[in-house]
């Protein structure tokens, strides 16, 4: 019988992404606070006979993804982590990868990262590798900054590139309101922009410190105070290179959202509810404004990459 894993993984959101200056090796020091959030990635790892991988993607059902914009080739993350693994372990046997695009593509949200992770996990099981969970951290973190926390999800700190994950305690659930936009940003170019604002002086780079207060407002599981400190020097990056971003927020704002941010690289913009009901309703406005490509309901912290079928 050919041997079938399904694997789903979340996107997340950055409650603080604090960015230091750049570094020789071209990446940045981040001190970063990752929340997983319920929208999902789905990928189906097959086992094949002969040495191939490919990859087959699909928008989730009411899902506002641009599929055209994931490669279908060995560029694909999904199909770079079967390749990482299959080196890594010197599996023979290709693989049948099909993803079930829920999270925003080039969004700010790690959709590729949850592909990447998900991809680790189905084909490690998919090839019965018995693969311990530090092993695929390793090549996890090879893959992309942002990989590791999705393996891990719920609400996590990240250090380094990120990709130094130390879990942090949370209460209760956060609601947020996703907006997306139709064209996607370039997380390098973001930085990039992060980097020309520093060298002009527009801005000043600080040595990157977690934040004490979202720390204090992720224990006492407090929304309003959450919503009071959220922070993403990458914002003022996103904001130059996606202007009409700004009247996103503004738009969350006015419906009471309890704080508003671009996610991580963006476009994404992410807006702090008081509860799922407030949620619907900054949703209704944001859609009705028409500031916004697609706006859905989320709430987090979720689980990391898991088994489901
Ligand atoms: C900005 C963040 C915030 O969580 O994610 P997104 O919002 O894009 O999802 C991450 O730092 C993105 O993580 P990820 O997308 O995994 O990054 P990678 O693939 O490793 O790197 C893509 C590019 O981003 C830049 N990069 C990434 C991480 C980092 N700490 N410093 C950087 O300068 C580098 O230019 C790199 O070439
Ligand atoms: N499986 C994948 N899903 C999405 N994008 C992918 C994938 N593999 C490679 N890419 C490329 O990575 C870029 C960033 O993808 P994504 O992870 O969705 O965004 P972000 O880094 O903003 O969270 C895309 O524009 C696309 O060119």
């Amino acid at each position: 019988m050919t041997r079938s894993v399904t694997v789903r993984a979340p996107g997340k959101v950055n409650l603080q992404l604090s960015v230091g200056p750049v570094q020789e090796d071209g990446y940045h020091p981040l001190a970063t606070v990752f929340q997983a959030v319920d929208l999902y990635e789905t990928v189906t790892a097959t086992v094949r006979k002969d040495e191939q991988i490919t990859v087959d993607v699909a928008a989730a059902r009411g899902a506002a993804v641009d599929i055209g914009a994931v490669p279908l080739d060995g560029s694909n993350i999904a199909v770079r982590a079967a390749q990482a693994l299959r080196d890594a372990f010197g599996v023979t046997d290709g693989i049948a990868v099909e993803i079930v695009k829920g999270v925003p593509v080039a969004g700010g949200m790690a959709g590729g990262s949850a592909d990447a992770a998900a991809a680790l996990l189905a084909c490690a099981e998919a090839w019965d590798l018995g693969v311990g969970r530090s092993q695929l951290d390793e090549i996890a973190a090879e893959l992309g900054a942002d990989v590791p926390f999705i393996l891990h999800g719920h609400t996590a700190v990240g250090l380094g590139r990120g990709d130094q994950i130390t879990p942090a305690m949370t209460r209760g659930q956060f609601h947020w309101v996703i907006a997306t936009q139709p064209h996607g940003l370039s997380t390098a170019e973001v930085y990039g922009e992060y980097d020309r604002m520093i060298e002009s002086g527009e801005r000043s780079a600080v040595v990157p410190e977690i934040s004490e207060d979202i720390m204090v407002a992720l224990r006492a599981g407090d929304a309003e105070l959450l919503g009071d400190v959220l922070v993403n020097d990458l914002q003022p990056a996103a904001l130059s290179l996606a202007p009409h971003l700004r009247s996103v927020m503004e738009q969350a704002l006015e419906a009471e959202a309890l704080g508003a941010m671009v996610s991580g690289s963006g476009p994404t913009v992410a807006a702090l509810a008081r509860s799922r009901q407030h949620a619907l309703a900054i949703a209704a406005h944001l859609t009705v404004s028409g500031t916004a490509d697609a706006v859905v309901t989320a709430s987090g912290p979720a689980p990391g990459a898991v088994v489901v079928g």
